[in-house]
């Protein structure tokens, strides 16, 4: 089972460090975009040296030409997995995964199809689809497929009609996870850690159940067994 994967949604190097040295094991964290654009590369020099994996999550969504060469530069930091948005479109997803793969043939490129906090009836309010939500995911993920990424970002909520229409190699890695306690706070689409196990995701993605938690140590401890047994 992956180990879940911890959103360091936060601004400054001195509170990664006091999250982070509570931990005596080696984890999988993601560095967004609030943590990547305060604090730049150095960050992820930081991380890696402190022994963890990294998602780095920038969603980049532009010009095929623009992607090719921003992933360029993020194939040469030492990140395991980053990615990119569906919606930019095939050309630009081939061009980020020629880039990136050039330079870090083992990470995995990965790309958002519809973010957790859409529901179906912001989908076809907002974007005016005409698609129900599972079949814009699947349509997203396939298209990401056909353009030699590995995996997409969805809900849990879709990772099973991924695998069926994509394969079972075909990672699935799934924010929008809440334990029952917790509340949904800006996600549409949550799942809990053991409901994810049984919807067959990879990866799951958990940010503040665990980081904003009283004892995120704890916190972690309880989604990591919840995710691998699958039960609540
Ligand atoms: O790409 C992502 O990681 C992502 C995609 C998505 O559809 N939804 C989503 O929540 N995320 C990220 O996953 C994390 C979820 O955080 P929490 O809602 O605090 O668990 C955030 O850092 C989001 O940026």
């Amino acid at each position: 089972m992956n180990r879940p994967i911890i959103a360091l949604d936060f601004s400054t190097m001195a509170e990664v460090e006091g999250f982070l040295t509570q931990f005596n094991e080696p984890l999988f964290v993601k560095v967004g975009m609030e943590l990547y654009l305060q604090q730049g590369p150095t960050i992820i020099k930081e991380i890696r040296a402190m022994g963890h994996d990294i998602f780095l999550d920038l969603k980049l969504h532009d010009i095929p030409n623009t992607v090719g060469k921003a992933m360029a530069g993020l194939g040469s930091l030492d990140v395991q997995m980053t990615n990119v948005h569906a919606q930019g479109g095939s050309s630009m997803m081939k061009r980020a995964a020629e880039s990136f793969k050039d330079r870090n043939p083992d990470g995995i490129l990965i790309a958002v199809t519809q973010l957790t906090s859409t529901s179906e009836e912001m989908m076809q309010r907002e974007q005016k689809s005409i698609l129900s939500l599972d079949e814009s995911v699947i349509h997203y993920a396939q298209l990401a497929k056909d353009s030699g990424l590995d995996g997409v970002v969805s809900s849990p909520l879709e990772s099973q009609l991924i695998h069926e229409h994509c394969g079972n190699d075909f990672l699935t890695i799934t924010p929008g996870i809440r334990l029952n306690e917790d509340s949904k706070d800006d996600q549409a689409r949550v799942v809990t850690p053991a409901r994810a196990h049984v919807l067959g995701s990879d990866y799951i993605v958990v940010g503040r159940s665990i980081t904003k938690a009283s004892n995120p140590v704890g916190q972690y401890i309880k989604v990591k067994e919840e995710w691998e047994s699958g039960a609540e």
